[in-house]
């Protein structure tokens, strides 16, 4: 037996050196075309230029992508029974010759097939087929590499008569080899081992909804993001102008996964946090619940509207406004009169502000014609065509049509209506004055995640920014925005002549064409442009979306091409949601798909049967997944005093140290000991000490409840678990949140009570 796994070690890894050597060879084939390509020097017109450029860049995303898929190249492999193929036409492979399963699809330079994309519908059955429905597959194997040769094998044999062969072999398992590996502070793809019901959701079609629900560590971020890996192969087509979007929590979170994607290929995606779906923006967490709660409620659409309405002001009565010596009179009436032309035009403010100003100079030129001519006598022929500009660059004049009609950014408006009362008075009369009250803010406060939306919502109704009594700058964008386009539409025409070299099969070709499209259309182009339609958006931790956070997000998919994932019982936001139907109701109505994730794959069963008990004690309403390890540890527990807190985090942090052995270790705090703790522990550990999900060299972070939503460890340490519950802003939710963070151990260090349930 030991032979014939050593026998077919040899044989696989023999294969597994023919993928790579092909990869390196690809890899030669595009580093030599750049070279070429930048060698050509930056000489010619600007379209040489920009074509040059182009090419250079798409050279380099494939080398990119070839690199980035240099690690577990390929980890499975299907034989197939001779009826149970899914064959394509012109497809080379036949019953007898395995397929290979990897991250990319590859080919010999005849085109000969030689590993097929995990994407592609004939590797399906490599995470679909069971005992009870093979799908003609008779063993499937899991390969493990280290480097480039194959260090184990696993085989899954689904045709009983294939038993006997011996080439079977067994060990704890692909998927309990892939959970035991240390973390590192990075998300890592799960390509070699979906499971079945994860990847029912990753295969999911295009168009609708789909909301994957699951507990924690139910693997929901890794589908999600497989998903959109996924749908960028399947409907590139589709998704090639217009991309797709992922949107997390936080900064720290997107840092976690932005691994993910490029290890399995894919570039042209743009990530962002929920704090930076306004462009330019990098809004803070928003700290005060109240705000957060108010700021999110769908009303706040129509304080946005009132707030842009009511900067188009009446004048009460007549103005005198001197243009070059003369004396003319704007009334109440002329201004009423402008604005209603203004808003007829239903132009966005800004927009509508160039009719509204363009009506009052024409009148105000013709007073001032008739002054003139009045003073001069009847008789003048004088060429008057010079008065509207005048009139226009007068002094008194700007200042009066600015008082009436000021130009606006969203940042303009947002801060000044929350550093303004009688702002917010005036465009939010349906809020109590305590409300209100809590919505101030000094000016020049930062913008924080729950303007986001609002900033977004004034974008749209203020529309850009061009004031004609400035002198327009809009020529000169819109001569930006045609170069920019003639570069791109050369760029496809050229890509298509050229035909692509080296790459070996012609769908491929198209995939590396349209890869980059998407990467300069949609990436690049999509994160400036706010009102960018993307083809799909993966929203991870979506539960703590508010009504506004989701109707900016609606915005940018109007063909709601959505795969939402979250917890219900993990919200923690103040305007987040208790129930799906709750959640997405307003916009999707019931047109959604509800599908469920039923295992952990991250917490043993011992930690977390512990926090379903406290979460239930509490009365929190969760669902609860199968744990698929038992673990070797239940939930350490240390008492300590108030005063010797520090101390005892210490000492248990020393010990937990040990278990890890090198592994990733977070101590999850109370916001109020946040700072302290993290002293402590950086007097003690120094540079190995980071927040969010770590640095490369950091193995201990020290961070609060609601910033480990999402991110996981080897080990994890509470402090005073009561507190997290007890904190303004937390509640058992976020308790069960960290304990739940896990992969190995729980340590907990409390001085007060224990939360009920915590101890078995
Ligand atoms: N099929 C799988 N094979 C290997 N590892 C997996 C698999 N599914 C999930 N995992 C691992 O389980 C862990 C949890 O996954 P993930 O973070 O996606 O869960 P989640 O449902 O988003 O969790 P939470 O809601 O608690 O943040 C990750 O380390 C992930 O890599």
């Amino acid at each position: 037996m030991t032979d014939t796994i050593e026998a077919d070690l040899l044989a696989e890894s023999e294969y597994v050196g023919r993928l790579y050597a092909r990869l390196d060879e690809l890899r030669a084939e595009k580093l030599e075309q750049l070279e070429r390509t930048r060698a050509q020097g930056a000489v010619g017109t600007f379209q040489n230029m920009s074509e040059r450029d182009s090419f250079a860049t798409l050279y380099e995303d494939r080398i990119a992508q070839l690199d980035a898929v240099e690690d577990r190249l390929v980890f499975g492999r299907l034989d197939m029974a001779a009826n149970g193929r899914q064959q394509q036409p012109g497809d080379a492979d036949s019953a007898a010759t395995p397929r290979y399963i990897g991250r990319i699809g590859l080919s010999d330079e005849d085109l000969n097939r030689l590993m097929i994309d995990w994407r592609a519908s004939e590797a399906a059955p490599f995470y679909q087929a069971t005992a009870l429905n093979p799908r003609g597959v008779r063993r499937r194997r899991h390969l493990m590499l280290k480097g480039r040769s194959v260090a184990g094998i696993e085989d899954d044999v689904l045709d009983e008569t294939w038993l006997d062969e011996g080439h079977t072999h067994h060990g704890e398992g692909a998927l309990m080899a892939a959970l035991r590996e240390k973390r590192t502070g990075r998300m890592g793809d799960i390509v070699g081992t979906i499971q079945a019901e994860q990847d029912a959701i990753i295969r999911a079609q295009l168009p609708g909804a789909v909301v994957v629900q699951g507990g924690p560590g139910t693997g929901k971020t890794a589908v999600a993001l497989h998903r959109a890996a996924f749908l960028l192969y399947e409907y590139r087509d589709r998704l090639k102008n217009a991309g797709v979007l992922i949107v997390g929590p936080s900064n720290s979170f997107m840092r976690y996964i932005e691994r993910v994607l490029p290890s399995l290929g894919e570039t042209g995606v743009v990530m962002s946090s929920v704090g930076d779906l306004y462009h330019g923006i990098h809004a803070v967490p928003e700290a005060n619940r109240t705000v957060a709660r108010l700021k999110g409620q769908l009303s706040m659409a129509k304080v946005i509207a009132n707030a842009v309405r009511n900067r188009q002001r009446l004048i009460p009565e007549d103005r005198t406004l001197v243009v070059e010596g003369t004396r003319l009179v704007l009334t109440p009436k002329m201004v009423k009169n402008a604005r209603e032309r203004a808003r007829h035009t239903r132009k966005p403010y800004n927009e509508a502000r160039e009719t509204f100003v363009k009506v009052l100079v024409g009148e105000l030129a013709e007073q001032l014609r008739r002054k003139l001519e009045e003073s001069a006598g009847q008789s003048s022929t004088t060429d008057r065509s010079y008065l509207p500009q005048e009139v226009r660059e007068s002094h008194d004049v700007r200042v009066a049509l600015n008082l009436c009609w000021m130009p606006m950014t969203p940042q303009q408006l947002v801060a000044e209506l929350f550093a303004t009362p009688h702002l917010l008075a005036a465009a939010a009369p349906h809020l109590a004055e305590h409300e209100r009250d809590a919505l101030y803010r000094r000016a020049g406060s930062p913008f924080t995640e729950a303007d986001v939306p609002l900033l977004d919502e004034a974008a749209g109704l203020l529309g850009d920014f061009a004031d004609p009594l400035e002198g327009s700058r809009t020529a000169q964008y819109e001569a930006d925005v045609e170069n920019a386009k003639a570069a791109l539409r050369n760029m496809h025409t050229m890509l298509e002549n050229a035909g692509i070299d080296g790459v070996v099969t012609a769908e491929q070709v198209a995939g590396v064409n349209q890869e980059t499209a998407v990467r300069l259309t949609a990436a690049e182009r999509a994160v400036a442009d706010r009102t960018w339609a993307y083809g799909h958006i993966v929203v991870d931790e979506a539960q703590e979306l508010s009504p506004m956070q989701w109707r900016l997000l609606i915005r940018r998919c109007p063909m709601k091409s959505f795969t939402i994932v979250g917890d219900i019982a993990q919200t923690s936001a103040a305007s987040g949601a208790s129930s799906w139907s709750q959640a997405l109701e307003p916009f999707f109505g019931d047109r959604f798909e509800l599908e469920e994730l039923t295992v952990n794959y991250r917490t043993p069963a011992q930690i977390a049967d512990a926090a379903v008990r406290v979460a239930q004690a509490a009365g929190l309403r969760i669902t609860t997944p199968q744990a698929v390890r038992e673990g070797d540890w239940p939930p350490v527990l240390t008492r300590t005093t108030a005063d010797g807190v520090q101390e005892a985090v210490l000492a248990a942090l020393r010990e937990e140290l040990e278990y890890s052995a090198g592994g990733l270790q977070a101590i999850i705090v109370p916001q109020q000991d946040l700072a302290r703790i993290r002293a402590a522990v950086e007097q003690v550990y120094g540079d190995r000490v980071g927040s969010g999900s770590g640095g490369l060299s950091q193995d201990i972070v020290v961070i609060t409840a609601r910033e480990s939503k999402g991110l996981e460890f080897d080990g994890v340490l509470i402090l005073e678990p009561a507190e997290l519950v007890d904190e303004v802003d937390g509640g058992v939710g976020d308790l069960y949140v960290a304990m739940t963070r896990t992969t190995q151990r729980l340590h907990v260090v409390h001085a007060r009570e224990l939360p009920e349930g915590m101890e078995a």
